[in-house]
């Protein structure tokens, strides 16, 4: 073959150079189509879904795809890891040039979806495949590709060791048979999960646009925040070394709060685990904080899967704003529409408690403390408490009205109103003609409000709520149920799950009481008793 070139070349009297410079070309393609294998081969990506993002940020540096390209060596792994809800896996040929027509189609959807900047980020985690490379020919023939591009849709964790075939009916992976272009994929996927994404949707702009007033559809996703923050938070306390003696009581507390009260099952579930071994993990004498620090980072609060390094609700439109504060926020008003009336104080104790030892903004810290000092009977009602964390709550985003318009540090998407707004729960106000960004000309009807954040942060927070581990492991009645066990005053509960919860119930409570017990000698920094 080689010979038969030479010759060739010989007899069309090319110059010679020029053969060189062919084989120069020749030699560069092939080194560089081993260079992108190997190093495919050789960097599979790190497993935990912040890796995974960071693996997108960092490809589309190099070349701007959202859709992550998966191998045989990272296929498992990736789709294993990722907190997304689908997956959608493009198998391709690199020489097909259908595939390379239809990659800018798929690439305007995957935008939408994939990397930090998604504006849907979390739901589907959309990939492809390259079949004409050796080493995922099995990984090909496990799918039963037959065409360029093919796409397959499934929950993520079906793909993990999986296979499909067209002549299965009961596979939870099915074909995407009209995805041609980047609007019928898309028509596709709304009409496969009941959904209304479109391609020109932006970063919540639309939704939220110069008035936070479409949040019901949104808070769902904030369940997702408020696991962030809850997990970002021991970070920080773990970070900043603040677990001292004078402060470990508060935590404790604010453990036991989440331990029976925080919307999301799993959170609940690894702050139990924190707590059991909480004296254990510090008992190191030597150095307790050294070696507590370094016990607790082997405990994540709210499973494997989290932080996921990203914001959903609480997304700012700038890197810096909102983001942990915001899920912060979230946190606490959802712990406190899951009290009841007899923990409503020592509920109000404990957030004080935990926000003066634990926030790290000073002078968040210190205006929040100003209004816990300011309460001076002790709450009876948890409808007082959850109505006087709405209270400071706006209190806050009175006084940053001011300052963020004339110091400009606020999102300009997001900009700071008294909440919620009559878009949101008309019947809250009272009067029909206020100012509504001026809380002293509002009538508020609190009956209402109180409704209103029962409804918000109870049942509209959790609706979507699917822990995918428990979604596979379990029925999804009794993993429903369980994931909204705490939430007291907002659920109705499937009566065939009644026994789940009372049973997971049961041994929170345990816990939490044994903790009390345990706790009930130690004294907080400060508290508002
Ligand atoms: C305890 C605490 C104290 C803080 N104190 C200060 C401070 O003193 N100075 C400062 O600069 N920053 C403070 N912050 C940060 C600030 O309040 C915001 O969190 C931050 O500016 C981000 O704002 P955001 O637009 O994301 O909305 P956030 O105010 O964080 O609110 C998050 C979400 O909660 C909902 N929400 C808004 N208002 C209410 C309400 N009244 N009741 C129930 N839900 C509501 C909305 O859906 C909103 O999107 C504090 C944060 C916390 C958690």
């Amino acid at each position: 073959m080689l010979r038969l070139f030479f010759v060739s070349i010989r007899r069309s009297k090319f110059h010679m150079s020029s053969v060189v410079f062919v084989i120069v070309c020749i030699l560069t393609v092939y080194v560089s189509n081993i260079e992108a294998s190997s190093s495919v081969i050789s960097t599979p990506f790190s497993v935990g879904s912040r890796s995974i993002l960071r693996s997108i940020d960092r490809d589309r540096a190099d070349k701007p795809d959202y859709a992550v390209e998966l191998n045989a060596t990272d296929f498992d792994a990736v789709l294993k890891e990722t907190p997304a809800t689908y997956a959608i896996v493009e198998f391709f040929a690199h020489w097909c040039p259908a595939c390379r027509n239809y990659k800018p189609q798929y690439e305007k959807v995957a935008k939408l979806f994939n990397g930090a900047d998604a504006v849907h980020p979390g739901i589907i985690l959309m990939t492809r495949v390259d079949c004409a490379l050796k080493i995922n020919t099995n990984l090909c023939d496990k799918f039963s590709v037959g065409h360029y591009p093919m796409l397959l849709w499934g929950p993520p964790s079906k793909f993990v060791s999986g296979s499909w075939d067209p002549k299965q009916d009961k596979s939870e992976i099915c074909s995407i048979d009209d995805g041609r272009t980047a609007d019928r994929l898309l028509n596709w996927i709304n009409k496969k999960i009941n959904s209304s994404y479109a391609l020109d949707d932006k970063k919540y702009e639309h939704e939220h646009f110069h008035t936070n007033a479409s949040d019901p559809g949104q808070i769902v996703r904030a369940i997702y925040d408020v696991e962030e923050a809850t997990s970002t938070a021991f970070d920080i306390i773990l970070d900043h070394k603040m677990i001292k003696s004078e402060t470990r009581a508060s935590l404790v507390k604010f453990f036991q709060l989440l331990v029976v009260h925080h919307p999301s099952r799993r959170c609940r579930k690894g702050t139990a685990k924190i707590l059991v071994d909480f004296d254990d993990v510090s008992a190191n004498k030597e150095s307790p904080i050294v070696g507590e620090k370094v016990a607790l980072r082997n405990y994540q609060i709210c499973g494997k899967d989290v932080p996921r390094g990203y914001w959903m609700f609480c997304r700012g439109s700038k890197k810096e704003t909102r983001g942990f504060s915001c899920g912060l926020w979230v946190l606490l008003h959802s712990v406190s529409v899951r009290v009841d009336d007899g923990e409503s104080h020592m509920a109000f104790t404990t957030i004080c408690d935990f926000i003066h030892n634990f926030f790290i903004c000073e002078e968040c810290r210190q205006h929040f403390y100003d209004m816990c000092s300011s309460v001076s009977n002790p709450f009876k009602k948890a409808r007082d408490f959850v109505l006087w964390l709405w209270d400071a709550h706006n209190k806050v985003n009175k006084r940053l009205m001011k300052e963020e318009a004339s110091a400009e540090t606020g999102d300009p998407k997001f900009p700071k109103i008294i909440w919620p707004p009559r878009q949101l729960c008309p019947s809250c106000y009272l009067n029909k003609n206020s100012k509504d960004n001026d809380n002293t000309q509002i009538h508020w009807d609190h009956d209402e409000v109180y409704r209103f954040l029962i409804r918000y942060y109870g049942e509209k927070l959790t609706t979507l709520y699917k822990d995918k581990e428990l979604l596979t492991d379990r029925r999804p009645d009794v993993m429903l149920s369980e994931d909204l066990i705490a939430s007291s005053h907002a659920v109705v509960v499937p009566v065939g799950a009644a026994l789940a919860i009372a049973v997971a119930s049961c041994a929170f409570g345990a816990l939490a009481c044994y903790w009390r017990q345990q706790q009930k000698s130690r004294k907080p920094r400060k508290s508002w008793n």
